[in-house]
């Protein structure tokens, strides 16, 4: 069962995450994550760090996702892993359409496409949501942020992050990233558990 953790920076997923590795350690699942679960993701950090064209970054950033697939995604499901990533498919389908705005007529389009035939859909995504004056907050000082973490940007990415999570109301469970932060963990951790359960009884598709 693939499970993806997603949101805004500053929503909670690195806490989240932490939290989630002691919650399930019974289940033994792969936590990973997106950008660098391999290699690959160097160059996608070195892009973003010296702001490259944003179609290099974009394409990078599935070149990350394809690797991460097929040296660790896929390999974990076929031996029937839950697995948990932090952050996946939809960051790109939220980020990438921001960045790509005025340079191609249809960003999300392109990048659902770039993703058809060899990505893996997540069995159920957790968004966290939070207004995006709390998230800036939680995030510093503006100076040691990385280019897409400013109120702007976070707003437009959060906008299309709500647009997938209407657009598939079965995968989605949108998560109030206020809450305690043990709140959240256990709800999540909950959930997964009763996936987990259900999908054991289920022969995969
Ligand atoms: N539920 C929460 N309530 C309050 N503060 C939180 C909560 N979750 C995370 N934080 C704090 O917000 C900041 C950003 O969290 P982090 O987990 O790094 O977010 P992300 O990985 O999504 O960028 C950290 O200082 C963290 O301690
Ligand atoms: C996976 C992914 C991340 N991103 C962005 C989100 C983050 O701002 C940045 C780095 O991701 P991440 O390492 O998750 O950031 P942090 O741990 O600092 O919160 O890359 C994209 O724009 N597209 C993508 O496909």
């Amino acid at each position: 069962m693939l499970i993806t953790i997603e949101g805004i920076d500053g929503s909670g997923k690195s806490t989240l995450l932490a939290r989630l590795h002691e919650l399930l350690a019974d289940l033994d699942p792969l936590f990973t994550r997106e950008p660098g679960a391999t290699w690959v993701g160097e160059s996608v950090r070195r892009a973003i760090a010296e702001r490259m064209d944003p179609i290099t970054e974009a394409l990078l950033f599935c070149a990350d996702h394809a690797a991460h697939i097929d040296t660790l995604i896929r390999p974990a499901l076929d031996e029937g892993r839950l697995v948990v990533s932090d952050r996946y498919a939809d960051s790109r389908f939220a980020y990438q359409p921001v960045v790509l705005d005025g340079v191609l007529p249809d960003p999300l389009s392109w990048l659902f496409r770039i993703h058809e035939g060899w990505s893996i859909r997540p069995d159920r995504t957790f968004l966290l949501v939070l207004p995006i004056e709390d998230a800036v907050s939680r995030l510093g000082p503006e100076k040691k942020r990385e280019y897409f973490e400013n109120a702007a940007i976070l707003s437009r990415v959060q906008e299309n992050y709500l647009g997938l999570a209407a657009a598939d109301p079965s995968r989605f469970v949108i998560v109030d990233a206020l809450l305690p932060k043990e709140e959240v963990a256990r709800f999540i951790a909950d959930e997964i558990r009763a996936g987990a359960r259900s999908s054991r009884r289920r022969p995969r598709a």
